[in-house]
């Protein structure tokens, strides 16, 4: 980092999100925008020019930012994180919806810079997942099913944070072994189960639910976003923490271990 000031380049500045973290870097004291790209052409965001996506090996290079943020699709967050570890910049990665080998290769542009991958930078969904991992694992026995609710635009499903859910639970509860996604015709439910559901529906930021049943009781644990800015806010904090890290994998509980943005 240049001093007190934290450069950032922003991937799919055009999407959703991309939008949402040019705005909250303009709000925030002491973060500029060094570098804006999209696939597709792209007015600027927030007063900030975005170019080429072709063009973001040149621009890491002669703007030399401090972290790079990206929200886009798998194939290119893998094509950008190699465009980091070969220039040098920190990334911090919120894009869901990987395949196995494509984390592989995120993981392999850790071994030159810091990375950091998150399926949820809300505060309150890891808040949720805490929440979750001790009340599935004190309450043995129960069925769970996860229930994820998004807008109508969403690409990808089950979410990331629902894959980041069901991990916590298979992690503390070792009989639930197989993912059922949604039912249909004749299907009781079997012990092992989880269920998972992914509703898509208008402009819905984000909301995952999880249900445990048993011995005659249910726990629901809910997360709603109220708005992106929620993300972007914690994408931002992350690139704040990760701008002088050490090349290795985190992720954004490493952040909110050390207490948030420095
Ligand atoms: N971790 C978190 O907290 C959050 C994660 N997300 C994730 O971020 C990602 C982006 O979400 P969102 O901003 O809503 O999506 P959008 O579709 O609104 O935006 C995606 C942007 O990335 C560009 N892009 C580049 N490569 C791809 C690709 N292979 N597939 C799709 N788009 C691409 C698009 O550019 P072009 O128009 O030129 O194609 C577009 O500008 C998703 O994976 C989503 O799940 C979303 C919210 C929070
Ligand atoms: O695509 C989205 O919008 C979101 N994606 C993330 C996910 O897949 O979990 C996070 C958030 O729920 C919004």
């Amino acid at each position: 980092m240049n001093g007190e000031q934290l450069s950032i380049a922003v991937t799919g500045a055009g999407g959703r999100m991309g939008r949402e973290v040019i705005e909250a870097a303009a709000d925030r004291e002491g973060v500029a925008v060094a570098v804006a790209v999209n696939r597709t052409a792209t007015d600027p965001v927030a007063g900030v020019p975005v170019d080429d996506a072709a063009d973001l090996r040149d621009l890491l290079a002669s703007e030399a930012p401090d972290v790079l943020i990206d929200f886009t699709g798998p194939e290119s967050a893998v094509a950008y994180a190699e465009a980091c570890a070969d220039a040098g910049v920190p990334l911090v990665t919120g894009t869901t919806g990987f395949a196995d080998a494509q984390i592989d290769d995120l993981r392999a542009a850790s071994d030159a810079v810091p990375v950091l991958k998150a399926s949820n930078f809300a505060r309150g969904v890891a808040a949720l997942r805490r929440a979750v991992r001790e009340a599935a694992a004190a309450l043995p026995g129960y069925d769970v099913e996860l229930t994820e609710t998004h807008h109508n635009a969403k690409r990808d499903a089950p979410s990331g944070t629902a894959k980041s859910i069901l991990e916590d639970v298979e992690d503390v509860r070792e009989d639930l072994d197989e993912r059922v996604h949604g039912r249909e015709g004749d299907a009781p439910r079997s012990p092992g189960e989880i269920g998972v559901h992914a509703r898509r529906a208008g402009d819905v930021t984000g909301e995952h639910e999880v249900l445990l049943a048993g011995n005659r009781e249910t726990l629901e644990l809910t997360h709603r976003a109220g708005d992106r800015g929620v993300f972007a806010e914690g994408a931002l904090d992350a690139a704040a923490w990760l701008a002088d890290r050490d090349p290795g994998w985190y992720g954004f509980g490493d952040v909110l271990d050390a207490g948030g943005a420095e």
